[in-house]
């Protein structure tokens, strides 16, 4: 038995993990009031050897883990050094369930098996080099291919902008975008806008707290938001074609999102005109990245860039002409997307982890200012004034 939870395990965990995860495969753990039999679970194995697709990493250590607690309970085993990776997954995997009894890892193992053999099932009657869409998305649409996952903002009559709702999406596309099986993840907006950052109406909502709770729950919303841009661990590129407002201009968060606009591309971060103040981080990455006079500009002046200049002042990876804007940026994209992804990870990691600690701090500093800034009379003024139609940026 411990031979063939060996052999398992090598077939379920090859060489290297950079293949972490099919992106969209729902593990529905369906629990029977029926206790998995012994011959439940080796059925299971057997299933599980004739799976016509590849599960994924994350997946597959589900399995180990849950086989080596059905078979030996808790985990045994010294933990492995951190050079080895492999192993060092595979222990943390069956360390996480901790004392999780024999029984209940059985019959977890069997529902996976039957859950994940229905799901692939159902997943390979897709035709091959379709798209794998993303489904239940109410504000965005996800696809992934070619090893780049595209997450679109998808509110064009509303220029984009960021309801409740796309934040929480945005914050799930990007979690699962961290864990799917693709290199790169994209960024980009459907319609003339790339976004308008934060929907208004997002302040008419009133909960029963009054203002205060209000401007509370928005400023946890926004750092969780923010965190998850400087925790998303893959090369995250920001394509825009068209104008982009508010939140999706700070295009620097975390240093490490390359950002490619056309030349019909504006960027604007108008936190004064809104009685509000700098958030994504901006407040400490402009100024480093564009000069401190410049960046008040920006933050505190409100001024427009155009791509160019955003370009000049470094803001902005590249700009292209608005008519081959999509040929030159995919043509880039499909190269990146073939260069080795554990690299291009830990690359990132190594630029991004020296300040991530700071960009943690800075964003709880400007969530924690905005949310007394949404509640001053300044702000109040201007989020009437646009939705009474007096205003516009
Ligand atoms: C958890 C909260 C975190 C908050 C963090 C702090 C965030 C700060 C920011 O994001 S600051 C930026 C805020 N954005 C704005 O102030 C932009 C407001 N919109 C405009 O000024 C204009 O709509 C425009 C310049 C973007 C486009 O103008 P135009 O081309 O003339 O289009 P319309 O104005 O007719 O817009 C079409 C349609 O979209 C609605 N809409 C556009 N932007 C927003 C928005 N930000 N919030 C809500 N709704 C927006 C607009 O009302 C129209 O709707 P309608 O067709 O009338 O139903």
């Amino acid at each position: 038995m411990a031979h063939l939870a060996w052999r398992l395990a090598q077939r379920w965990c090859p060489s290297s993990l950079q293949v972490i995860s099919f992106p969209v495969v729902q593990l529905h753990l369906n629990r029977t009031a029926m206790r998995a039999s012994q011959k439940d679970f080796e059925n299971a194995m057997n299933q599980v050897k004739l799976l016509k697709k590849d599960p994924g990493n994350e997946v597959k250590l589900k399995l180990y883990s849950l086989y080596k607690q059905a078979t030996e309970g808790p985990c045994n085993m010294p933990k492995p050094g951190v050079f080895d990776l492999i192993n060092k997954a595979k222990w943390d995997a069956w360390n996480a369930l901790g004392s999780l009894p024999k029984e209940t890892a059985r019959q977890n193992y069997v529902d996976l098996v039957s859950s994940l053999s229905s799901s692939l099932e159902s997943s390979s009657q897709v035709e091959p080099g379709t798209d794998r869409k993303s489904t239940g998305y109410e504000t965005l649409m996800v696809t992934s291919e070619d090893g780049i996952t595209k997450i679109m903002l998808n509110r064009p009559t509303k220029k984009n902008a960021l309801n409740v709702e796309m934040y929480h999406e945005i914050m799930h596309a990007l979690k699962a975008a961290s864990k799917d099986d693709s290199a790169i993840t994209v960024l980009t907006g459907n319609g003339d806008y790339y976004s308008s950052g934060n929907d208004l109406t997002n302040f008419t909502d009133i909960p029963p707290g009054g203002v205060e709770e209000k401007a509370k729950n928005g400023a946890v919303l926004l750092r969780e938001f923010v965190g998850c841009f400087i925790d998303f661990p893959k090369p995250l590129i920001a394509s825009g074609q068209c104008p982009a407002l508010g939140h999706l201009p700070s295009p620097s968060l975390g240093y490490s999102i390359a950002v490619y606009a056309s030349d019909r591309a504006t960027f604007h971060t108008p936190f004064s005109h809104l009685g509000q103040s700098p958030e994504g981080c901006s407040s400490y990455t402009f100024p480093k990245i564009m000069s401190p006079a410049k960046a008040t500009e920006m933050l505190v002046f409100g001024k427009k860039l155009t791509a160019g200049e955003a370009c000049a002042q470094g803001l902005v990876t590249e700009v292209f002409p608005d008519s081959t804007f999509q040929k030159e940026v995919w043509t880039r994209l499909k190269a990146f997307a073939k260069l080795p992804p554990n690299a291009m990870r830990i690359s990132k990691e190594i630029i991004r982890n020296r300040e991530k600690e700071k960009l943690h701090a800075v964003n709880a500093e400007e969530c924690s200012v905005l949310q007394g800034r949404w509640l001053s009379d300044e702000c109040m003024n201007a989020v009437v004034n646009f939705l009474s139609r007096k205003s516009k940026l």
